[in-house]
């Protein structure tokens, strides 16, 4: 029996046909397995009819019904095989086909060994990519095959719908859908399928029951390494039917095609309301999509340091973005934060994307007593102190609070450190301690203190007192990072700089505006003696490459440093105007801008001659202008309200 897409063929009457079928099958585990896969596959909803295409999912050996490919011109199949050892164990004819016809434009068809269809289900040797005939996405379906992975074929199934297929190499090229079809069916067991190929780039995702439309997808599968989460695109296929979601790559250059196969284990999962739900089924994990970086890290766990990083300000912008840098060079690390400028949502998923549980706590550096508890319960070996007020015009309004907050924290960890034996530091200060610049680039002997905010100056005092406590007792290890202007934000795009209220620093402000919840920007001045006019020649420098500069700096603690202090810029400078075109191009979205006054305490310009953190530390920043803003970007449009933003 061929079920064609005619809507005559209603899907219940052929449910129960088949189903009859089943019963009167000879064999009852078949009957059974088949029975449950029924049940797995009539899933779809009204809207997405699902067809089973072959009578009664028998045994066929490898004898593909070509009546029904023939029959399915508006859409076609793609054989997706899985497990290429199991496939290489067993001869075709051992395995089932069963196809399944998913809607009227977009065919899949899979071949799986029924019995161990589960233990299946992890890497896909073939995978097939429908186009719709847009012939530019064909063309760059066509370069990942060939030139990314270098081990797949794309060819041109049909030239009236645009359908290519991912096949391995030795495929025929030049041949039609159906020998395509039936080539790739008998290469399932074949020699030519070369072993160390990689997996397909993409796998489906099909859920066991309709999606709800607002959803978080959760890749959660303990067998396997955790996803790129940059890379991974989680997409409801066929597009606008929430039934079925896509796993597929970006960076590929997938972001809408349906490919790939198919169902269990559940490995995903996505959450609604009413929290964590049923699992979809998944299929392989993309070879691109792994998260090789996890091995380094389970590496990183087993020669783990030792060493217990203490995080001040962990839960903040600049310390969630360290403290994955510090776990990936493999330290352990607690984090404090008394979540006044942050929040405990921004250590969970740092927590996701290390894959490992952090000890943090909602303590106040001003709370001695619970921090001597910290002390108490870990053993610390070092100290990274991120944790201050820093809103320059807040701190003119509110100087108490900031010298009470900054130096008074300070003076309070410093104490605990000392009274527990531990005098290893590295603390956050910031280029604002320079003042108006003297000189061109700053570097470190260049004069400092002469800041005109509280803030500015509570940053100078804490370096003052941390001169005076190194001078006075050479245990201390003390490295003073100087910052220039971090932006951007982690690969993933789920944790970045989250302002309260307004945001004070440009490239947030600008992020607002590109995600419509600011109107426009603010220049501050067009009459400085800069290029473009405007102020703000500053030194932008990636978050990560900033968080990367505190491994470097721990790590030269161990060389007994003494006090050491280091730029952490790229020496490069960019005015206001060159950040907004930056942006522009980063998120195709355009920013409005006014010039207005000038900001008062601004410079014109401002950047670091990074060299001795290049020549002491062996860091350099490495990460240009475009990818602070695709990453500032990614964050932002992934979290328009930072991380209160309710994901729908
Ligand atoms: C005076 C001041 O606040 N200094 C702080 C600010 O330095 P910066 O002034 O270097 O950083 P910023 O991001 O506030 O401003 C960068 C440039 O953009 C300009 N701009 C900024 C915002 C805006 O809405 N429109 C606009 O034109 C501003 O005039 C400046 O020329 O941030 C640094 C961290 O990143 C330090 O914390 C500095 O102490």
């Amino acid at each position: 029996m061929c079920l064609q897409g005619d809507e005559a063929d209603s899907k219940e009457k052929y449910d129960k046909e088949k189903l009859l079928a089943l019963e009167t099958s000879t064999s009852t585990s078949e009957s059974k397995l088949i029975q449950n896969r029924l049940l797995q596959k009539l899933w779809w909803s009204d809207e997405n009819l699902a067809y089973l295409l072959e009578d009664g999912l028998q045994s066929k050996g490898l004898s593909h019904p070509e009546e029904n490919i023939q029959s399915h011109d508006e859409g076609w199949g793609s054989c997706i095989v899985q497990s290429l050892e199991e496939i290489k164990m067993h001869k075709p004819k051992e395995f089932n086909f069963s196809g399944i016809r998913t809607e009227r434009s977009h065919g899949m068809w899979m071949v799986i060994k029924e019995e161990q269809q589960e233990t299946h289900m992890r890497t896909s040797p073939f995978s097939v990519a429908e186009v719709g005939g847009d012939e530019e996405r064909g063309v760059r379906s066509g370069l990942l095959g060939d030139e990314k992975k270098g081990c797949f074929k794309w060819t041109e199934m049909d030239e009236s719908d645009g359908c290519f297929m991912v096949c391995n190499k030795e495929t025929p090229k030049e041949t039609d859908s159906k020998q395509i079809f039936g080539c790739e069916l008998s290469s399932m067991s074949a020699d030519n399928l070369d072993s160390t190929q990689s997996p397909s780039p993409f796998s489906l995702l099909l859920s066991t029951s309709p999606l709800p439309k607002s959803q978080e997808f959760i890749y959660d599968n303990p067998l396997l390494p955790p996803l790129l989460p940059e890379r991974a695109a989680f997409l409801s296929w066929p597009p606008n039917v929430l039934s079925s979601v896509q796993l597929c790559c970006q960076t590929c250059g997938f972001p809408s095609v349906s490919c790939g196969l198919t169902e269990l284990p559940p490995c995903l999962y996505f959450l609604s309301d009413s929290g964590k739900n049923t699992a979809c089924g998944s299929a392989c994990l993309p070879e691109c999509l792994v998260d090789h970086k996890y091995e380094k890290r389970q590496q990183a766990f087993k020669m783990s340091s030792g060493k217990t990083i203490l995080v001040t300000g962990g839960a903040g912008y600049i310390g969630s973005h360290s403290v994955i840098e510090l776990i990936d060079a493999g330290y352990d690390i607690v984090v404090i934060d008394n979540l006044v400028n942050a929040s405990m949502e921004s250590v969970r998923r740092v927590e996701k994307i290390v894959g490992k549980q952090i000890p943090s706590y909602n303590v106040d550096l001003l709370n001695k007593p619970a921090l001597e508890e910290i002390f108490k319960k870990h053993k610390i070996s070092a100290v990274i102190h991120f944790a201050g007020l820093k809103a320059v015009g807040e701190s003119c309004e509110l100087p108490l609070l900031y010298y009470k907050t900054n130096v008074g924290g300070t003076t309070n960890l410093l104490e605990v450190m000392e009274a527990n034996g531990v005098f290893n530091l590295v603390f956050s200060s910031s280029a604002t301690v320079y003042g108006t610049p003297q000189f061109l680039p700053l570097t470190e002997d260049h004069p400092v203190g002469s800041c005109t905010n509280p803030y500015g100056k509570s940053k100078y005092m804490i370096e003052q007192i941390l001169q005076d406590i190194s001078s006075s007792n050479k245990k201390w290890n003390i490295v003073i990072l100087r910052y220039f202007n971090p932006v951007g934000s982690h690969k993933s795009g789920t944790i970045g700089e989250d302002p309260q209220g307004i945001p004070n620093n440009l490239m947030p402000y600008i992020a607002q505006v590109a995600v419509g919840r600011r109107e426009f920007l603010s220049v501050y001045g067009s009459d400085y003696d800069t290029p473009d006019g405007t102020a703000g020649v500053r030194d932008y420098i990636h978050v990560v490459d900033l968080a990367q500069g505190h491994v470097a700096a721990v790590r030269k603690l161990d060389e007994q440093c003494g006090l050491k202090i280091y730029n952490l810029g790229t020496g490069q400078g960019y005015s206001v105007l060159d950040m907004v075109k930056a942006f522009e191009k980063a998120s195709g979205k355009k920013i409005a801008y006014k010039l207005v006054d000038r900001r008062p305490g601004d410079v014109a310009s401002c950047f670091s001659d990074p060299a001795l953190a290049a020549k002491e530390l062996g860091w350099t920043a490495k990460k240009g202008l475009d990818e602070m803003c695709e990453d500032l970007w990614r964050w932002q449009s992934q979290n328009p309200q930072g991380f209160k933003t309710v994901k729908n």
